[in-house]
Protein backbone atom coordinates (compact mmCIF):
# COMPACT_ATOMS: atom_id res chain seq x y z
CA UNK A 1 0.00 0.00 0.00
CA UNK A 2 1.39 3.52 -0.69
CA UNK A 3 0.74 4.86 2.53
CA UNK A 4 1.98 2.55 4.47
CA UNK A 5 5.17 4.05 5.90
CA UNK A 6 3.46 7.49 6.13
CA UNK A 7 4.16 8.89 10.26
CA UNK A 8 0.41 9.33 10.26
CA UNK A 9 -0.27 5.99 9.07
CA UNK A 10 1.53 4.56 11.24
CA UNK A 11 0.34 6.36 14.19
CA UNK A 12 -3.18 5.33 13.02
CA UNK A 13 -2.18 1.93 13.13
CA UNK A 14 -0.90 2.16 16.06
CA UNK A 15 -3.30 3.55 18.19
CA UNK A 16 -5.66 0.84 16.55
CA UNK A 17 -3.17 -2.00 17.61
CA UNK A 18 -3.16 -0.43 20.82
CA UNK A 19 -7.31 -0.80 21.07
CA UNK A 20 -7.38 -4.48 19.35
CA UNK A 21 -4.88 -5.57 22.16
CA UNK A 22 -6.34 -3.67 24.62
CA UNK A 23 -9.82 -4.83 24.50
CA UNK A 24 -9.00 -8.31 23.04
CA UNK A 25 -11.23 -7.23 19.80
CA UNK A 26 -9.84 -9.64 16.90
CA UNK A 27 -8.85 -13.07 17.83
CA UNK A 28 -7.32 -16.07 15.66
CA UNK A 29 -9.96 -17.18 13.12
CA UNK A 30 -12.03 -14.43 13.49
CA UNK A 31 -13.60 -13.21 9.94
CA UNK A 32 -14.92 -9.81 10.01
CA UNK A 33 -17.38 -7.66 8.30
CA UNK A 34 -16.07 -4.45 8.23
CA UNK A 35 -18.92 -1.63 7.74
CA UNK A 36 -17.94 1.08 5.13
CA UNK A 37 -20.53 3.83 3.67
CA UNK A 38 -17.88 5.32 1.67
CA UNK A 39 -17.13 8.03 4.75
CA UNK A 40 -13.57 8.53 5.90
CA UNK A 41 -14.04 6.73 9.12
CA UNK A 42 -15.00 3.36 7.91
CA UNK A 43 -12.38 3.65 4.55
CA UNK A 44 -9.62 4.55 7.19
CA UNK A 45 -10.62 1.72 9.49
CA UNK A 46 -10.61 -0.72 6.74
CA UNK A 47 -7.10 -0.04 5.27
CA UNK A 48 -5.89 0.30 8.88
CA UNK A 49 -7.23 -3.02 9.44
CA UNK A 50 -6.14 -4.52 6.07
CA UNK A 51 -2.84 -3.56 7.51
CA UNK A 52 -2.29 -4.83 10.85
CA UNK A 53 -3.61 -8.19 9.24
CA UNK A 54 -0.98 -8.63 6.78
CA UNK A 55 1.32 -8.47 9.72
CA UNK A 56 -0.22 -10.15 12.26
CA UNK A 57 0.89 -13.28 14.12
CA UNK A 58 -2.85 -14.30 14.27
CA UNK A 59 -4.99 -14.79 11.10
CA UNK A 60 -8.35 -12.95 10.06
CA UNK A 61 -10.41 -12.50 7.68
CA UNK A 62 -11.58 -8.99 6.47
CA UNK A 63 -14.94 -8.67 4.81
CA UNK A 64 -15.94 -4.78 3.42
CA UNK A 65 -20.04 -4.94 3.86
CA UNK A 66 -21.61 -1.82 1.75
CA UNK A 67 -25.24 -1.18 2.46
CA UNK A 68 -27.25 1.23 0.05
CA UNK A 69 -30.15 2.30 1.96
CA UNK A 70 -32.12 3.41 -1.58
CA UNK A 71 -31.41 6.78 -1.19
CA UNK A 72 -31.42 8.29 -4.48
CA UNK A 73 -28.05 9.71 -5.70
CA UNK A 74 -26.14 7.28 -3.18
CA UNK A 75 -23.08 6.90 -5.40
CA UNK A 76 -22.26 2.84 -4.40
CA UNK A 77 -20.44 2.73 -7.72
CA UNK A 78 -17.50 4.81 -6.25
CA UNK A 79 -17.21 2.99 -2.62
CA UNK A 80 -17.37 -0.48 -4.94
CA UNK A 81 -14.62 0.28 -7.55
CA UNK A 82 -12.57 1.61 -4.27
CA UNK A 83 -12.83 -1.61 -3.00
CA UNK A 84 -12.17 -3.46 -6.06
CA UNK A 85 -8.88 -1.55 -7.15
CA UNK A 86 -7.74 -2.24 -3.76
CA UNK A 87 -8.35 -5.78 -4.21
CA UNK A 88 -10.53 -6.20 -1.03
CA UNK A 89 -13.20 -8.96 -0.74
CA UNK A 90 -16.55 -7.05 -0.60
CA UNK A 91 -20.51 -7.21 -0.77
CA UNK A 92 -22.21 -4.92 -1.88
CA UNK A 93 -26.32 -4.95 -0.16
CA UNK A 94 -29.24 -2.71 -1.86
CA UNK A 95 -32.15 -2.53 0.66
CA UNK A 96 -35.23 -0.43 0.69
CA UNK A 97 -34.87 1.27 4.18
CA UNK A 98 -35.48 4.48 2.55
CA UNK A 99 -38.96 3.25 1.20
CA UNK A 100 -39.18 2.12 4.97
CA UNK A 101 -38.21 4.91 6.22
CA UNK A 102 -40.79 7.16 4.55
CA UNK A 103 -43.30 5.26 5.47
CA UNK A 104 -42.67 4.32 9.14
CA UNK A 105 -40.92 6.89 10.74
CA UNK A 106 -43.05 9.12 13.09
CA UNK A 107 -43.45 12.66 12.41
CA UNK A 108 -40.69 14.45 14.89
CA UNK A 109 -38.17 11.07 15.52
CA UNK A 110 -34.73 11.26 14.24
CA UNK A 111 -34.27 10.48 10.81
CA UNK A 112 -30.48 9.15 11.45
CA UNK A 113 -31.45 6.98 14.35
CA UNK A 114 -34.03 4.86 12.30
CA UNK A 115 -31.91 4.83 9.47
CA UNK A 116 -29.12 3.23 11.67
CA UNK A 117 -31.61 0.71 13.70
CA UNK A 118 -32.39 -0.54 10.01
CA UNK A 119 -28.95 -0.40 9.07
CA UNK A 120 -27.78 -2.81 12.17
CA UNK A 121 -30.13 -4.99 11.48
CA UNK A 122 -29.00 -5.76 7.89
CA UNK A 123 -25.85 -5.49 8.76
CA UNK A 124 -26.46 -8.86 11.25
CA UNK A 125 -28.14 -10.53 8.65
CA UNK A 126 -25.15 -10.40 6.00
CA UNK A 127 -22.51 -10.91 9.00
CA UNK A 128 -24.63 -14.41 8.99
CA UNK A 129 -24.87 -14.98 5.42
CA UNK A 130 -21.59 -14.08 4.83
CA UNK A 131 -19.90 -16.35 7.84
CA UNK A 132 -18.65 -13.15 9.87
CA UNK A 133 -18.69 -13.28 13.75
CA UNK A 134 -17.44 -9.56 14.43
CA UNK A 135 -18.52 -6.55 12.60
CA UNK A 136 -16.36 -3.37 12.73
CA UNK A 137 -17.79 -0.31 12.31
CA UNK A 138 -15.92 3.36 12.10
CA UNK A 139 -16.15 4.77 15.46
CA UNK A 140 -13.54 7.01 16.37
CA UNK A 141 -12.41 8.75 19.50
CA UNK A 142 -14.10 11.98 19.05
CA UNK A 143 -17.42 10.09 18.38
CA UNK A 144 -16.75 8.28 21.99
CA UNK A 145 -16.42 11.59 23.73
CA UNK A 146 -18.89 13.60 22.36
CA UNK A 147 -21.25 10.75 23.52
CA UNK A 148 -19.61 10.74 27.03
CA UNK A 149 -20.90 14.57 26.91
CA UNK A 150 -24.07 14.33 25.02
CA UNK A 151 -25.11 11.14 27.52
CA UNK A 152 -24.24 13.75 30.38
CA UNK A 153 -25.83 16.83 28.76
CA UNK A 154 -28.81 15.86 27.66
CA UNK A 155 -29.88 12.66 29.01
CA UNK A 156 -28.60 12.30 32.53
CA UNK A 157 -26.56 8.94 32.59
CA UNK A 158 -22.67 8.33 32.33
CA UNK A 159 -22.42 6.20 29.43
CA UNK A 160 -20.07 6.80 25.96
CA UNK A 161 -19.88 3.83 23.71
CA UNK A 162 -18.48 0.54 24.34
CA UNK A 163 -15.54 -0.63 21.72
CA UNK A 164 -16.56 -4.06 22.16
CA UNK A 165 -20.04 -5.07 22.61
CA UNK A 166 -22.03 -8.69 22.16
CA UNK A 167 -24.93 -8.21 20.06
CA UNK A 168 -28.34 -8.97 21.58
CA UNK A 169 -28.98 -12.15 19.27
CA UNK A 170 -25.76 -13.12 21.03
CA UNK A 171 -23.73 -14.55 17.60
CA UNK A 172 -21.90 -11.12 16.87
CA UNK A 173 -19.45 -8.99 18.35
CA UNK A 174 -19.32 -5.34 17.44
CA UNK A 175 -16.05 -3.87 17.72
CA UNK A 176 -14.67 -0.43 17.25
CA UNK A 177 -10.96 -0.67 16.79
CA UNK A 178 -10.75 3.47 16.37
CA UNK A 179 -11.65 4.23 19.56
CA UNK A 180 -7.99 5.64 20.27
CA UNK A 181 -7.72 7.60 16.76
CA UNK A 182 -9.09 11.38 16.81
CA UNK A 183 -11.05 12.47 13.88
CA UNK A 184 -8.45 14.79 12.61
CA UNK A 185 -6.51 12.01 12.58
CA UNK A 186 -8.48 10.14 10.14
CA UNK A 187 -9.98 13.77 8.30
CA UNK A 188 -5.89 14.36 7.18
CA UNK A 189 -5.58 10.81 6.53
CA UNK A 190 -8.25 10.24 3.97
CA UNK A 191 -7.25 13.75 2.41
CA UNK A 192 -3.74 12.81 1.70
CA UNK A 193 -5.22 9.52 0.14
CA UNK A 194 -7.57 11.18 -1.46
CA UNK A 195 -10.08 8.74 -0.52
CA UNK A 196 -13.38 9.05 -2.38
CA UNK A 197 -15.14 9.69 0.09
CA UNK A 198 -18.93 10.03 -0.43
CA UNK A 199 -22.76 11.13 1.56
CA UNK A 200 -25.20 9.30 2.46
CA UNK A 201 -27.21 11.00 0.50
CA UNK A 202 -30.34 10.92 2.72
CA UNK A 203 -32.68 13.92 3.12
CA UNK A 204 -30.43 15.03 5.99
CA UNK A 205 -26.97 14.26 4.84
CA UNK A 206 -24.71 16.69 6.13
CA UNK A 207 -26.42 18.22 8.52
CA UNK A 208 -24.78 17.08 11.62
CA UNK A 209 -26.95 16.41 14.81
CA UNK A 210 -26.99 19.75 15.72
CA UNK A 211 -26.38 18.55 19.76
CA UNK A 212 -23.71 16.41 18.41
CA UNK A 213 -22.14 19.61 17.32
CA UNK A 214 -22.01 21.14 19.91
CA UNK A 215 -20.64 19.01 21.96
CA UNK A 216 -17.59 19.17 19.03
CA UNK A 217 -17.38 22.83 19.27
CA UNK A 218 -17.52 22.84 22.81
CA UNK A 219 -14.29 20.16 23.06
CA UNK A 220 -12.49 22.05 20.11
CA UNK A 221 -12.98 25.46 22.53
CA UNK A 222 -11.56 24.00 25.12
CA UNK A 223 -8.55 21.75 23.68
CA UNK A 224 -7.56 25.47 22.87
CA UNK A 225 -6.96 25.80 26.78
CA UNK A 226 -6.35 22.11 28.08
CA UNK A 227 -4.44 20.56 24.50
CA UNK A 228 -4.47 17.19 25.64
CA UNK A 229 -8.44 17.30 26.83
CA UNK A 230 -9.53 14.52 24.07
CA UNK A 231 -6.36 11.70 25.39
CA UNK A 232 -7.67 13.07 29.07
CA UNK A 233 -11.44 12.17 28.17
CA UNK A 234 -11.26 9.06 26.30
CA UNK A 235 -8.71 7.80 29.78
CA UNK A 236 -11.05 8.85 32.16
CA UNK A 237 -13.56 6.06 30.60
CA UNK A 238 -10.87 3.27 30.77
CA UNK A 239 -9.93 4.65 34.74
CA UNK A 240 -13.61 4.82 36.72
CA UNK A 241 -13.57 5.21 40.20
CA UNK A 242 -16.94 3.59 40.95
CA UNK A 243 -16.58 4.88 44.81
CA UNK A 244 -16.77 8.66 44.20
CA UNK A 245 -19.98 8.32 41.64
CA UNK A 246 -23.36 8.23 43.17
CA UNK A 247 -24.91 5.43 41.75
CA UNK A 248 -26.49 3.00 44.15
CA UNK A 249 -26.28 -0.11 41.93
CA UNK A 250 -22.40 0.09 42.11
CA UNK A 251 -21.95 0.62 46.04
CA UNK A 252 -23.33 0.29 49.16
CA UNK A 253 -24.45 3.73 51.04
N1 LIG B 1 -24.17 2.45 4.44
C1 LIG B 1 -23.34 1.79 5.25
N2 LIG B 1 -22.85 0.58 4.89
C2 LIG B 1 -22.01 -0.09 5.70
N3 LIG B 1 -21.60 0.36 6.91
C3 LIG B 1 -22.05 1.56 7.32
C4 LIG B 1 -22.94 2.33 6.52
N4 LIG B 1 -23.21 3.47 7.18
C5 LIG B 1 -22.52 3.41 8.34
N5 LIG B 1 -21.80 2.27 8.44
C6 LIG B 1 -20.90 1.85 9.53
O1 LIG B 1 -21.34 2.45 10.75
C7 LIG B 1 -20.32 3.35 11.25
C8 LIG B 1 -20.96 4.55 11.92
O2 LIG B 1 -21.86 5.14 11.01
P1 LIG B 1 -22.13 6.71 10.99
O3 LIG B 1 -23.31 6.92 10.12
O4 LIG B 1 -22.10 7.24 12.36
O5 LIG B 1 -20.92 7.18 10.11
P2 LIG B 1 -19.70 8.17 10.27
O6 LIG B 1 -19.34 8.38 11.71
O7 LIG B 1 -19.94 9.34 9.41
O8 LIG B 1 -18.56 7.20 9.63
P3 LIG B 1 -18.11 7.11 8.13
O9 LIG B 1 -17.13 8.25 7.94
O10 LIG B 1 -17.46 5.78 8.03
O11 LIG B 1 -19.35 7.23 7.29
C9 LIG B 1 -19.48 3.69 10.02
O12 LIG B 1 -18.18 4.11 10.36
C10 LIG B 1 -19.49 2.38 9.28
O13 LIG B 1 -18.56 1.47 9.82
Amino acid sequence: MPYSDDSLFRRIRKLTGKAIGDFNLIEEGDRIAVGVSGGKDSYTLLHVLESLRRKAPIRYELVAVNIDAGYPGYRKEVVAEHLRAHGFAHRMESTNSYQVIEEKRRPGSSYCSFCARLRRGVLYSLADELGCNKIALGHHLDDFIETLLLNQFYVGTLAAMSPKLAADNGRHTVIRPLVYVEEQDIINFARAQALPVICCACPVCGVVDQKRKRMKRLVRELAAEIPHIRRSMIGALGNVHAGHLLDKALQEF
